[in-house]
């Protein structure tokens, strides 16, 4: 399982009392693991604290084996994430960007032409290359932030919410790239509010709520968002039973 990517019974409180409780989770390599839940679940919480982008109250998360507190360089440069906005210098071209992305993953400097070349096929982005990415719309910002994500082919991918913003093109190249990827083995965490889009590439669905990873769905379901406001009722329902039994 070191492989892959784990949280081990991660908290941590913001104040005010949302956050992420006792959170467990593995993601395997080779699988696409979906994390879903309503608005303000915790999602984007659990996946800074996976990244190390915050520190939990308590717990560890760990990358390919190494506690995220003590990772270095290597155990980066294998690692594509998408967290919040899109990584792009406004007054860089998109072909720059990519550049600058790579850079900092550890493409070496000869790979860097044919890596970005790539990318920016894979994401059809073509006529966009010399272009400033200030001037870029939303959604073609968007690819270029998955592009610059995935570009150095990374063993580890962490993606939040990566359909917002996209258009039907878009997405259909995101699940293509990321089901490539998991095809090489790599371990993906990725967020979603679309079911449906998750049922399609998702190996493993797990449900958020409230600071809680509450459980599965599976893939296969007919109906997944039945499924889905089921498990959160439910969860709901047992929270304030639990609070009206402790009152
Ligand atoms: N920096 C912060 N300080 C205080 N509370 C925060 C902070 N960041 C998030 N929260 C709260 O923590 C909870 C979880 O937020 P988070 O963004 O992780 O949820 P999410 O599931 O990603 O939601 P969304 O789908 O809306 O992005 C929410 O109640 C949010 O208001």
């Amino acid at each position: 399982m070191s492989d892959g990517m784990v949280l081990d019974r991660v908290s941590r409180s913001y104040r005010g009392g949302a956050g992420v409780r006792e959170a467990s989770l593995v993601v395997r390599p080779g699988e696409i693991h979906a994390l879903v839940g309503l608005n303000g679940a915790g999602k984007s919480t659990l996946m800074k604290l996976l990244l190390g982008m915050l520190r939990p109250d308590s717990g560890a998360a760990l990358i390919g084996g190494v506690d995220v507190r003590r990772a270095d360089s290597r155990t980066w440069s294998r690692l594509g994430q998408l967290v919040e906005t899109p990584l792009a210098y406004g007054e860089l071209t998109v072909r720059a960007n990519l550049s600058v992305a790579a850079q900092l993953r550890g493409v070496p400097s000869a790979e860097r032409s044919m890596v970005i070349d790539k990318a920016v096929e894979a994401f059809r982005l073509t006529e966009y290359v010399n272009r400033r990415t200030r001037s870029l719309s939303l959604g073609n910002r968007q690819r270029l932030g998955i592009a610059a994500a995935l570009q150095h082919e990374p063993d580890f991918v962490v993606l939040d919410e990566p359909t917002n913003a996209l258009d039907p093109a878009g997405t259909i190249l995101l699940r293509e790239a990321v089901a490539r990827l998991a095809g090489q083995g790599a371990a993906v965490l990725i967020s979603s509010h679309h079911l449906d889009e998750v049922a399609r590439i998702a190996d493993t669905i797990t449900v958020m709520n409230a600071g809680r990873l509450i459980g599965h769905l599976d893939p296969q379901d007919d109906d997944l968002e039945r499924a889905f406001f089921q498990s959160v009722l439910r969860d709901d329902e047992s929270r304030s039973e639990d609070g009206e039994q402790s009152a």
